[in-house]
């Protein structure tokens, strides 16, 4: 068998693909010089078919069964016209990684066990060994033998285009004998896609994306995003906020995570829109990232003024998988239809002619492209997402980029007060009340300092002040209150009033009877 299937990887031609379950089923084995012949014949009996009715396409396909009673199922790395990367084909290698199945392979490939568990090559290890390509392992299950191998093809490519050419078809195929048909549609391969997913769910470990500033979406050979690992230690915990709005964000993401039933019974797709919006260092990304901790989910930070256009932002918007927040920060400055931000737009001209060739191509993404992209059709695509803008001036948004159902829940982070002050001082100093919290929260009430600024002085400036941080960090914080502005809306009103006084004052001992009118 195992020869047979060997052979089989040499043959691309000819395939003839019937769709079963997202995946194609492709008559097998004609390697060898009898499966030649056989498919010849089955080919020339389809080809008279038309002509001499089906009954000579049929034996000669019997035929071909008879010496050769193999099917095979094959899974493509992408689907679509390579637009997306196939959840099946994950599954099975995922699925295929699993030690007790990888360990008969003698070419392996080898990774972090992302769960820290070692299960994937003996007690203690931390590395997951899986197929290399163009290697071949045997699975059973209930009592039927499995063949897989992962192979690798170069793409046909028909046209001649000025673009690269994609990049190399890969595929795992599973061969079986046709007895075990109904075993492997109907059981088999759910098992396989089920278990290789909790794996695959398993081994994760979330990412934080950036879309590469080179990226054509003509280019099957780039990718639209670069990861990192994603390492952020903020929780809703650590943010210093109102509690009661807190709870209600929180309640809210665990209820959109947990919905899946809920948004395909009312028809919706499955995603929600926030906009943070605030001064700046009020927490803004720093809540993104709480988001994702709490969720679970990964992070793709869109930069819009990268992406060259509306097509290049679908492509990318089809590369994010489900779980995933989509941050846009600054949508103000991104959402200049001219694409450039707003720091560049003051640049004198002659500086900006400095900026290499490849930062100054012009973003053609549109305000409806990106429209499209929250909530047109594509945007339904994956599931599990949300899509979260901020900004400092929420005011110089389109009103249509941020109506409700676009941008579902807007939250506004502010400057920090007294509850959020002991968020912090907890996280910080480790306290929970001290001598001089009262003084600290009279001068919250009057004056308007940042999140960020009071975490600042929070922090021991010298390792020697750990000792007596507290007091210290407490005073610092108090001299940078005393520092800071006057609460913009009660100081200005306060200050307005008062010269308003001064000068009705002053002008009513110089003309009364004239200026009494004015003032009232
Ligand atoms: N609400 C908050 N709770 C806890 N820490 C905060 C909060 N706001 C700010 N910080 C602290 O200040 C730093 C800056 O905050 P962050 O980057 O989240 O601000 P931002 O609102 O995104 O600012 P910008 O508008 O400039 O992007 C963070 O690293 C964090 O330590
Ligand atoms: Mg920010």
């Amino acid at each position: 068998m195992l020869s047979a299937l060997t052979l089989t990887t040499e043959r691309e031609k000819g395939q003839r693909e019937i769709s079963k379950m997202g995946v194609q089923e492709t008559w097998a084995g004609w390697g060898s010089a009898l499966a030649s012949a056989m498919f010849l014949w089955a080919m020339f009996g389809q080809y008279f078919s038309g002509i001499l009715g089906d009954r000579l396409g049929v034996y000669a396909m019997k035929l071909v069964y008879l010496f050769y009673p193999y099917i095979e199922i094959t899974f493509e790395e992408y689907t679509g016209e390579l637009l997306r990367r196939s959840h099946a084909y994950a599954a099975v290698e995922s699925y295929l990684s699993a030690s007790s199945r990888s360990k008969h392979a003698r070419r392996l490939k080898a990774d972090y066990d992302r769960s820290g568990s070692g299960s994937g090559s003996g007690p203690g290890s931390a590395i997951i060994l899986s197929m290399d390509d163009h290697e071949e392992v045997i699975d059973s299950f209930s009592g039927a033998k499995l063949y897989w191998s992962s192979q690798i093809a170069p793409l046909e490519s028909h046209s001649i285009s000025f673009y690269p050419s994609p990049p190399d078809r890969r595929f795992y195929r599973l061969s079986f004998h046709r007895r075990h048909r109904d075993l492997v549609a109907n059981s088999y391969i759910p098992h396989v896609l089920d278990e290789g997913k909790a794996i695959g769910l398993k081994n994760r470990v979330r990412r934080l994306y950036t879309n590469n500033t080179s990226y054509d979406s003509y280019d099957f050979r780039k990718l639209g995003w670069s990861h990192v690992h994603f390492e952020h230690p903020a929780t809703f915990e650590t943010i210093a906020m109102d509690p009661e709005k807190k709870r209600d964000i929180v309640d809210d993401l665990i209820a959109f995570s947990r919905g899946k039933e809920f948004y395909s019974r009312v028809g919706k797709p499955w995603k929600r829109g926030y906009l943070l919006y605030g001064p700046p260092g009020t927490g803004k990304s720093t809540m993104i990232a709480a988001m994702a901790n709490l969720l679970d989910y990964d992070v793709y930070d869109l930069e819009l003024t990268a992406v060259k256009n509306n097509s290049a932002l679908r492509k990318l918007l089809l590369e994010i998988s489900g779980k995933a927040i989509i941050v846009l920060e600054d949508i103000d400055c991104s959402l200049d239809l001219s694409g450039k931000r707003k720091q560049e737009r003051e640049k004198s001209e002659e500086e900006v002619k400095k900026i290499g060739s490849e930062e100054n191509k012009e973003s053609k993404v549109t305000l409806s492209g990106l429209l499209n992209f929250i909530d047109g059709l594509w945007s339904a695509c994956g599931g599990e997402r949300l899509v979260v803008f901020t900004t400092n001036f929420v005011e110089k948004l389109d009103p249509a980029l941020i109506r409700r159902g676009r941008m579902d829940r807007h939250i506004e982070l502010s400057y920090c007060d007294f509850e959020g002050f002991k968020v912090l001082a907890r996280n910080y100093l480790g306290i929970k009340e001290h001598t001089l919290f009262e003084k600290i929260q009279r001068l919250l009430e009057e004056r308007n300092i940042t999140p960020a600024d009071v975490a600042e002085n929070l922090m021991p400036k010298k390792v020697k002040e750990v000792a007596v941080s507290v007091e210290v960090c407490l005073t610092n914080l108090i001299q940078a209150l005393m520092e800071s502005k006057l609460k913009s809306a009660k100081g200005e009103e306060e200050m307005l009033a008062g010269t308003v006084a001064k000068v009705v004052e002053e002008k009513e001992s110089a003309a009364p009877s004239t200026l009494n009118d004015v003032a009232r």
